[in-house]
Formats: C-alpha cells, structure tokens, sequence
C-alpha cells in the first residue's frame, strides 16, 4: 500500500528502550522494509550512542539517517559518519531543545526533524509550540542561505499539517493519522494535498 500510494519515504522509528521509554524495530526489520519499499527509508534512531550503528543502518538500506542532539556525545562526528556512508544525514531535537543549538552544524545537514511530541511512542497529543519553532528554524535557514528540509515527528494531521507548511515545514512525519484512517492510502494522499 505504501509504495503505490502518494508517500515521498518510508519513516522507520528505531528506539532502544533507553533513550526512549520503548523499543521498537531493529536492524533485521529494517532491511526486510527495504526489500520490499520503492520509496526512500528514512531511519530515525531514537537511542543512545546511535554513532555506533549508523554503519549497520546504512548497510539494511537506510537512504536517510537521522540521529537526535540529546543523544550524542559528539554530534558532528555522527554527521560525518552518516555522510561517509552515502546516505543523506538529519539531526532529531526533542520538544525542550531549542533550535538555536544546531546553528554550528546547519550548514553540514540534509534535513532537521522537530518533534512536535516526546520521542517513544505514536499516537501522542502535538505540541502546539512546534509552530513557533518551525518559524524560528526556517529563519535561521533563509539568513544562513541553507537548503535543508526540515520535518515534523508527532501528531500530525490534517488539523495541523497547513499551518505546519506554512511555517516553513517540508516533510511531515505521520503515523497515526495515516495506520488508523479506515483508508490510509487516502489519508496519505488527502496529507500530501495540505502540503502542496
Ligand atoms: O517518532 C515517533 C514517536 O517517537 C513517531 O514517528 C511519531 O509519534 C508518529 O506517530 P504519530 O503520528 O502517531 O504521532
């Protein structure tokens, strides 16, 4: 259903039980997605010392990896390891993170995922203080003369995806509105429309 519908990528939320109160997926499940998905997968790591893995990901068919700030040591380091591998790479903050920390490493990034809900589980209430930050964050963007997407992890749905865009959104992350729509393929198609 996913590669025929209108989805740009596949969003693989890998969590650890430790950087976030839930596990998940792993790296088998990962490459049995990509065995089968048309559409880009774009694996979000929601644990600690992600570094460690990013290799392994990009081996089970991640084309994008997304690590997040709160989780490492060394962000930069991460970053570069992501794009030694070839794949595209993003930075994940939390609701209380602010967007200003990323201002030294924008310029080295494909993409930034605000969450708009605390990472760990789906089916969470958005955070409506997301907008202002998807304001703040496509700013900094435009004065630094950067191009990366930036998308929104949470709570998504036709009641917030406008506004999300107009605030400067490019990629919006759904789980929920989508897996309990009686039609998803619908709901993805009625996302996309919202976003332009
Ligand atoms: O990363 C996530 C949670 O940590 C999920 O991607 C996110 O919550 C999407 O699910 P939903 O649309 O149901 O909120």
């Amino acid at each position: 259903m996913i590669n025929r519908s209108e989805a740009d990528l596949i969003h693989v939320d890998v969590m650890d039980g430790r950087f976030v109160p839930n596990i998940s997926l792993g790296l088998p499940v990962c490459a049995a997605i990509a065995r089968h998905a048309t559409k880009p997968l774009d694996v979000h790591l929601m644990m600690i010392e992600p570094e460690k893995y990013i290799r392994e990901f990009r081996k089970a068919g991640a084309d994008r990896i997304t690590i997040h700030i709160e989780a490492c040591a060394n962000l930069h380091s991460g970053i570069m390891l992501i794009k030694e591998t070839g794949a595209l790479a993003g930075v994940a903050v939390n609701p209380h993170t602010p967007v200003e920390l990323l201002v030294d490493i924008l310029p080295d990034l494909d993409t930034v995922l605000l969450m708009s809900v605390n990472p760990g589980f789906g089916g969470q209430q958005f955070i409506g203080r997301t907008y202002s930050k998807v304001k703040r964050l496509a700013e900094m963007r435009e004065s630094a003369g950067l191009d990366f997407t930036i998308g929104i992890d949470g709570g998504v749905s036709l009641s917030n995806a406008p506004a999300l865009v107009a605030a400067g959104a490019d990629v919006l992350i759904a789980g929920s509105f989508i897996f309990n729509a009686p039609s998803p393929e619908q709901a993805i198609s009625e996302l996309k429309k919202t976003t332009g």
